[in-house]
């Protein structure tokens, strides 16, 4: 660093000076990656092709409107992410990024996003682009998350509407099969999820934040999880018989939903104490296959569309 710039940081009361990854760090881009698939894969399998250009910048955008959505998310939560092991190396809480930064940054890639969306794609496309961000920010962050355990599963629909994004982008509207691609996701948050918490529960008592894990504890936490794997496994099988799915969606579907169960019973089963034991090995790996179940789900509705443009897929 110059002299220059560490005199500015003095005087700004700050340690470092940002640099460009402290303000893509607020965009969560690990996070948002997948998030950003499942709105190209629901572009993707819509039923009227996209110009190749027309697809890559309404992705790109729907990309800085969810990137715009974690800063703002960041800005509101910076007390929380302070105390939190987890979060606490975050650019607000680690001093490079102030937290009125965040705030401008996510309020003008919002802006740009979801204007720039509605110029290129549709009107309808733009306005769902600005009502994600404001459920994530206001519904879910400013609301739902510091009030009550349930929390997550209905501000968890925010992280949901991208596929039915991707679908208005193509459309301009939306159909039982986006509605079907926004179930996967709505259900599938609470397991990944809860399963996470079930390992950083002390993080969320120490920031006073209600999660199922600290209001009712892990028990129910994971009676909870495994609950949900039954209506998840009903909508993802289901889809399958839909314009969107085919044979080998139905086969990667029925695989991925006997691990994601039969995982889940494991959990359903595990004695706290033996998981404490063993550092919650289990339910570390639950929580990465909830990600691959995620992952892995869109990717073959994506195969089933590539089979059916050669005249394959589908029954
Ligand atoms: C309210 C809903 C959700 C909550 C509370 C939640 C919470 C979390 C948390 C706390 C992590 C831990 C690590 C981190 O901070 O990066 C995480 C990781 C992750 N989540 Fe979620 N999540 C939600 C929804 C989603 C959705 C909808 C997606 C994608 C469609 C998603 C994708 C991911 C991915 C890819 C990771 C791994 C990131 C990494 O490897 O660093 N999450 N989630
Ligand atoms: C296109 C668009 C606008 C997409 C939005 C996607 C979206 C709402 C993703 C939510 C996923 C997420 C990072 C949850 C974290 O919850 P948290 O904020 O409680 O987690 P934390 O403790 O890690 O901050």
């Amino acid at each position: 660093m110059s002299d220059m710039s560490a005199d500015k940081s003095i005087t700004s009361g700050f340690e470092n000076e940002a640099g460009f990854s402290d303000y893509y760090a607020l965009l969560k881009p690990r996070v948002m990656s997948l998030v950003v698939f499942t709105a190209f894969v629901g572009l993707m399998v819509a039923p009227v092709p996209v110009h190749p250009f027309l697809a890559f910048v309404s992705i790109l955008f729907i990309a800085l409107g969810g990137g715009a959505s974690g800063a703002l998310n960041m800005w509101y939560d910076h007390d929380i992410d302070a105390k939190m092991k987890r979060t606490m190396n975050r650019p607000i809480p680690a001093g490079k990024v102030t937290k009125e930064e965040a705030f401008g940054l996510g309020c003008a890639l919002s802006g740009i996003s979801c204007i720039l969306l509605a110029l290129t794609a549709n009107i309808f496309a733009g306005l769902f682009l600005a009502f994600t961000i404001f459920f994530y920010v206001v519904i879910y962050t400013m609301w739902l998350k510091r009030l009550t355990p349930q929390n997550i599963v209905i501000g968890g629909a925010a992280g949901a509407f991208p596929p039915m994004i991707g679908w208005a982008v193509a459309t301009g509207g939306v159909s039982i099969e986006s509605v079907l691609m926004f179930m996967i996701t709505f259900m599938w948050t609470p397991p990944h999820f809860w399963s996470l918490a079930l390992f950083t529960k002390t993080d969320y008592a120490d920031a006073d934040v209600p999660m199922l894990t600290v209001t009712h504890g892990r028990e129910a936490t994971r009676k909870h999880i495994f609950a949900y794997t039954l209506p998840l496994a009903v909508v993802t099988l289901g889809i399958a018989a839909t314009s969107i799915g085919g044979w080998s969606y139905l086969i990667v579907s029925i695989i991925l939903n006997a691990l994601f169960i039969r995982g889940g019973w494991q959990i359903l089963r595990r004695d706290d104490a033996a998981a404490e034991a063993d550092d919650y090995k289990a339910e570390r790996s639950y929580f990465k296959l909830s990600l691959l179940y995620l992952f892995l789900h869109f990717s073959a509705l994506l195969l089933e569309a590539a089979l059916k443009s050669f005249g394959w897929g589908g029954f």
